[in-house]
């Protein structure tokens, strides 16, 4: 068995990895910790989350001394905590054995010049950076399996790249058109504290972050490639439908395009391609992200859709599926039945 702990349990991110740990077969939940004033010091998980009201963890409040003492005696710890959070601990918490599984932006960009103009502060965990592997789990799994800091993707990017990469990788792109991905979230992509913008009064289907999404420079980083990328908020909990409009090079023919995306995911279980355009409510509450495509060859247009929970493909079961990478377990164990 791994030891695990995570910081960050009570959030929504957080309280699912505390499902999905408790029931992986190979790992053994050691602690589950908040931040050092949180008003849910002391809580039981159980009383914050009905759904896992079958469960006993008490959250406790994280300290210097606590995380010293995690990097030393832990296999892995999960990090489902803010971007500045899991920043500023990174350095000490991965200075021992434990492999860290960080769920904020922070270490997802190597440019750290970037990284401050989309995030609002400068990084200074160069270290941890540079060390960091960004854990789409499709597609890198060689280096996330040799890795001691995993950086998960964001819920966007991990929709958009699931449905670009296979076509980047064939090199079916067109370069000088660039690929516009319009997303739909649920609130839950928000997080679980309270805000005016995230309430259910408030929330009616509209574009956010337009031009200036801090997942576009990490789309763009990982698919080699600039993109227009617009998020909306949605008034329903949990998932997210990216609509994704390429160009492909002239010449490209249906059946190039049907490879590519069986080739790519010929040995990836958590990927289905789908025989119909998915629905959010096909993979809510699961690890899967779903896809399908249709293509115009008169036009070289083709437009593919991809869907995934963004609290679990989106966040929390991409980083069991990492682990499952880093510890040699097949990438679905305790996710797929
Ligand atoms: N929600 C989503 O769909 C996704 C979220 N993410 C990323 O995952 C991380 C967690 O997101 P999410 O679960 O939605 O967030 P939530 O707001 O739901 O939860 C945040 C958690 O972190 C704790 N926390 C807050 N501030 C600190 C602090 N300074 N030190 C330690 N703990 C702190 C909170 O508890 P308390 O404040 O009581 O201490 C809570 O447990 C974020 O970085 C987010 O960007 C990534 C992909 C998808
Ligand atoms: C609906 C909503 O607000 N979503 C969040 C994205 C959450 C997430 O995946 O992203 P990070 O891990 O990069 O924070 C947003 O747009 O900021």
């Amino acid at each position: 068995m791994y030891n695990v702990s995570i910081i960050g349990a009570s959030g929504y991110t957080g309280a699912q990895l505390v499902q999905l740990v408790h029931q992986h077969p190979a790992l053994s939940l050691e602690g589950t910790y908040v931040s050092e004033n949180s008003a849910d010091a002391g809580k039981n998980i159980a009383a914050l989350h009905g759904n896992l009201a079958h469960l006993n963890y008490t959250l406790t409040p994280i300290s210097n001394d606590i995380l010293v003492e995690l990097a030393t005696e832990m296999d892995f710890v999960l990090l489902a905590t803010p971007h500045e959070a899991s920043h500023d601990w990174m350095e000490t918490l991965s200075a021992g054995k434990a492999k860290i599984l960080d769920l904020s932006g922070a270490f997802r960009i190597k440019d750290t010049q970037v990284f401050e103009q989309f995030y609002g502060f400068p990084h200074t965990a160069t270290t941890s950076l540079k060390k960091a592997i960004y854990g789409l789990a499709e597609w890198y799994e060689d280096d996330i399996a040799q890795a001691d800091i995993i950086a998960v993707p964001g819920c966007y990017p991990t929709a958009s790249l699931s449905a670009l990469k296979p076509l980047a990788a064939s090199g079916l792109l067109d370069d000088a058109v660039r690929p516009v991905i319009n997303a739909v979230s649920g609130v839950s992509g928000a997080g679980r504290k309270a805000s005016l913008t995230s309430s259910f009064y408030e929330v009616s289907l509209q574009a956010y972050g337009v031009l200036g999404h801090r997942h576009t420079p990490e789309i763009e980083a990982y698919l080699a490639t600039p993109v227009i990328f617009t998020p909306h908020l949605g008034n329903f909990k949990r998932g997210i439908l990216a609509t994704v409009t390429v160009k492909l090079n002239q010449g490209v023919t249906s059946a190039q395009l049907d490879a590519a995306f069986t080739e790519a995911y010929a040995n990836a279980p958590i990927v289905r391609l789908r025989a119909s355009f998915p629905k959010i409510d096909d993979v809510a509450h699961t690890p899967f992200v779903d896809l399908h495509w249709k293509f115009d060859e008169a036009s070289g247009y083709a437009v593919i859709t991809a869907a995934i929970d963004n609290v679990m493909k989106g966040a929390a079961s991409q980083a069991i599926q990492c682990l499952n990478i880093m510890t040699a377990q097949p990438v679905e164990t305790g996710l797929v039945q």
